[in-house]
């Protein structure tokens, strides 16, 4: 990995930590519903959702002091979409993050409930995020609502399970895999456009970025389940056919889905040519998108 993106990651993944962690521990709630919220969201993880909050406002030559909030909303929301994914009735997963999943610990109800905890408290970070005017909080919890809901996240994972064992079309393949994986992604670029204040011209540009890195993250999460190692992914691989799955690979091949990922990567690339750095961290995180191992 390029060496300032790895730096980038460490020195904005110990600040996120804390902001995770205090965003479980100050609920007056249950123990066992925390410990559950608290294993999932602290097994780790490449935090590429709050990465791309934090990139934004770099590239952008802006800081903010709401940033770790709203990266640590868009990933306790991510967290809670693994542990539902993971359930019996969904993927049925054993292990997730290097470690079993939170249902084969705390078992189903509460993974389930720790779940829907994660969602509702990703709100309330938005809501308390430092100097962060009320407009703005509004706009990116209306925001998160349309990535993470019904017309998001959820609508592409249902949409991805009704059509297990149907061959879908390359259209229809890619619609699951805006909506499943690439509207949070999404999500997090325009927070990241939101709280630094960015033009409607860079917005735009910083639109399509995401739309390409989104699709190219999930090409790239089909392609390891083909070729990946299970030890480096932390979850169990070579599934995606075992469950009908549609991915990139079964309808393109695996050259296919090589070639799809390598001109999603070059459209993210050239969406950002704006940024005046010679090396943006949107760049290096959409290299390591197409690269990464895990
Ligand atoms: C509302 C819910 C539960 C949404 C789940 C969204 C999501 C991106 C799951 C992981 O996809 P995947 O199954 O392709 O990835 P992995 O290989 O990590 O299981
Ligand atoms: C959206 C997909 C493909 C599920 C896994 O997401 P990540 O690959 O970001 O998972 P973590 O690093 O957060 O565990």
């Amino acid at each position: 990995m390029n060496d300032s993106l790895r730096r980038f990651m460490e020195s904005r993944g110990e600040d996120l930590v804390p902001v995770l962690e205090e965003s479980v521990r100050r609920l007056n709630a249950p123990t066992v519903l925390k410990e559950s919220m608290l294993y999932s969201l602290m097994a780790g993880g490449k935090r590429i959702r709050p990465l791309l909050v934090s990139a934004v406002l770099h590239d952008l030559g802006k800081v903010h002091p709401g940033e770790l909030h709203v990266g640590a909303a868009v990933e306790l929301i991510h967290t809670y979409s693994l542990i539902h994914d993971d359930l019996p009735s969904m993927d049925d997963d054993d292990l997730r993050r290097g470690k079993p999943t939170n249902h084969k610990v705390f078992g189903e109800a509460a993974a389930v409930l720790a779940g829907d905890a994660l969602l509702t408290e990703s709100f309330g970070l938005i809501g308390r995020a430092p100097a962060l005017p009320d407009g703005d909080k509004v706009t990116l919890i209306l925001d998160l609502v349309r990535a993470s809901g019904a017309e998001g996240m959820v609508g592409g994972q249902i949409l991805d399970i009704e059509s297990e064992d149907k061959t879908l079309s390359e259209e229809g393949l890619e619609q699951v895999h805006r909506l499943k994986t690439g509207a949070l992604l999404a999500f997090s670029v325009g927070a990241g456009a939101v709280l630094a204040g960015a033009t409607a011209q860079q917005q735009e540009n910083l639109k399509r970025y995401a739309r390409h890195i989104g699709l190219a993250f999930q090409i790239q999460d089909d392609i390891l389940d083909v070729e990946g190692d299970e030890a480096l992914a932390g979850k169990k691989l070579r599934t995606d056919a075992a469950h009908g799955k549609n991915t990139y690979p079964s309808l393109l091949t695996l050259e296919g889905a090589k070639q799809k990922l390598i001109h999603h990567h070059t459209e993210a690339v050239k969406a950002i040519s704006f940024l005046k750095e010679p090396e943006p961290m949107l760049g290096l995180l959409a290299d390591y998108i197409v690269e990464r191992s895990s």
